[in-house]
């Protein structure tokens, strides 16, 4: 059995934690996937690089009420997909290639489980072990146990990027984050979409309004289905479709949908790895939703104790399974392994998110529901302003009608509780929101002790902060003026 000082399984965010500091210890590296992880091979930056062109083909067909017209002529899906993926495939084969070389790491590219605590077994039946283990394995999609999920016109987001030619037809199974952006790229770019949900809602984390707001914009774009739960997919023999996809009302089974399809997009969610790597074996808890457990430190745990040794970060053990809180769990571990005795906690108080659609939806912090929870349990009230995009100037310049900016505050001391938009550049506008919120900023300091550019659509946030009843605080004590002409 071959022993290291340290092993990290998972080449995304656990490949970030090796810095210089680390440049003394014999390390394994080992990921039995495509190295780099899902936000770059298959996840983030794949499907920003897809909806970023979309987002432009969709302002293109609605610039007709601007008064200006102009029609989307072509879209070159294969020349498209080799573009982003000719720029990430080498990201990854440099990134694999750099570990490789460097003398202290060993890279083993393949899976791993634990056969007991600390000691792992690779795929080709090599054990290892090390005094620290960094578990940062991520999860996989969800397939639903349903006949004909294995036909190649079924897709994930793993390979649905990859396909030949941009579909006629896509049935999206979901109604989640992955659901939504595909539904926005192939509706886009021009494929007939029907997107299916389960539940009723759509977006079901979001602040209600948000994903009401958000529905309407979507049942625009493509067509809407909710209330169904996937049970069956044929292929389909004719020109029409390559497969057929049936939903059954959970309410009563007797009411069917049948939808033809090209590719059928599963995107139901998103599971931890932590099956294949066998982590009870590894005397590791394993959570009822299937996370590992781990502290506010990311010590995995054992029998509800720190676990001797073993760190975890990222989809693994994260509810949240979004890269900024994987990365910064990373930058926890980063630290804490080389200072035991002065561990760092990861901050997950005020997590944000974003959805990359057009409109796009960000958010931090409690919906109103939650906010409204909080305040009987707090015996506090709170204070809640919904800013239309379009009763501000830039609203007029884009006459918009769909975007708004909710903000919730608590009612006597102006703190900022969550904040909620839909629209235009909507994960760009929060983030001086998520900036007060994780530095106690109150929302009418906020509003008034800075300058906010006229007319930028930043005003929207500026009008949605002086909505709220909120006490006026006086501007930050600054310590010297700087800057100015
Ligand atoms: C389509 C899509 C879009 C997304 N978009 C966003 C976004 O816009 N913003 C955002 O914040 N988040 C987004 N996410 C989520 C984000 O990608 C993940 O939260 C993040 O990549 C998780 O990082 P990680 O390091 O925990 O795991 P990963 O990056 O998944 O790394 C885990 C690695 O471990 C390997 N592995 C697994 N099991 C084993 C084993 N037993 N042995 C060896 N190796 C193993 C895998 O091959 C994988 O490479 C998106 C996800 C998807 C799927
Ligand atoms: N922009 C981003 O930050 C971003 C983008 C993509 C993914 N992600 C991350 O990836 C994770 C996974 O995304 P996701 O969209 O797959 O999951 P999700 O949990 O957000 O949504 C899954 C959806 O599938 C529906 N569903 C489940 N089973 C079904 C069935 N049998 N039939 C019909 N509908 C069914 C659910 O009702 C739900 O709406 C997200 O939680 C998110 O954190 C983030």
């Amino acid at each position: 059995m071959r022993t290291f000082d340290l092993i990290i399984i998972g080449s995304g965010s656990g490949n970030s934690i090796l810095n210089e500091d680390y440049e003394g210890l014999d390390v394994a590296i080992v990921d039995g996937g495509t190295f780099g992880g899902t936000c770059l091979n298959v996840g983030c930056i794949p499907t920003k690089m897809y909806a970023y062109p979309a987002t432009l083909a969709r302002h293109t067909a609605d610039a007709d009420r601007l008064g200006v017209r102009a029609e989307v002529q072509d879209v070159r899906w294969r020349e498209m997909r080799d573009r982003i993926f000719g720029r990430i495939d080498a990201i990854s084969q440099g990134g694999l290639e750099y570990r490789r070389t460097l003398p202290q790491v060993t890279v083993y590219q393949e899976h791993v489980r634990f056969v007991r605590p600390r000691v792992l077994r690779t795929a080709s039946g090599e054990e290892i072990t090390a005094p620290r283990i960094v578990v940062a394995s991520g999860s996989r999609p969800v397939r639903p146990n349903v006949p004909g999920i294995d036909l190649p016109q079924v897709h994930t987001s793993d390979t649905v990027m990859r396909i030949d030619e941009l579909p006629r037809r896509v049935v999206v199974v979901g109604g989640g984050y992955i659901g939504a952006e595909f539904a926005h790229v192939f509706s886009s770019l021009g494929s007939r979409v029907t997107q299916v949900n389960r539940s009723q809602r759509l977006l079901r984390y979001h602040d209600p309004e948000i994903a009401e707001r958000f529905a309407r914009e979507a049942s625009r774009q493509w067509k809407l289905e909710t209330g169904w739960t996937l049970t069956a997919i044929e292929e389909w023999a004719g020109d029409e479709c390559a497969a057929m996809v049936t939903f059954r009302d959970p309410e009563d089974p007797e009411l069917t949908l049948r939808l033809p399809a090209d590719v059928v997009l599963v995107a139901t969610g998103r599971q931890p790895n932590t099956d294949v790597l066998d982590a009870r074996a590894g005397g590791l808890d394993v959570r009822e939703d299937g996370l590992l457990a781990v502290d506010e430190y990311q010590r995995a745990l054992s029998d509800g104790a720190p676990a001797e040794g073993v760190w975890a970060l990222g989809d693994i053990s994260s509810p949240y399974q979004l890269k900024h809180v994987a990365n910064a769990e990373a930058r926890t571990v980063q630290h804490n392994l080389l200072n035991p005795g002065d561990l760092r906690a990861t901050d997950h108080r005020f997590v944000p998110s974003a959805v990359f659609t057009s409109p796009q939806i960000a958010s931090v912090g409690m919906t109103q529901d939650e906010a409204e929870q909080w305040a009987v349990e707090h015996g506090t009230e709170i204070t809640v302003k919904v800013q239309d995009y379009g009763a501000t100037a830039y609203g007029w310049a884009m006459e918009d009608h769909t975007g708004l900016c909710k903000l919730i505050a608590e009612k006597g001391t102006g703190r900022l509780l969550g904040a909620h938009l839909v629209g235009e550049e909507a994960s760009l506008l929060i983030q001086p929101l998520v900036q007060a919120m994780s530095f106690g900023l109150d929302a009418h300091t906020m509003a008034r002790g800075q300058y906010w550019i006229h007319p930028a659509l930043s005003e929207v946030v500026e009008n949605a902060l002086l909505g709220l009843e909120v006490p006026e605080h006086s501007p930050l004590a600054r310590q010297e003026l700087v800057g100015g002409r």
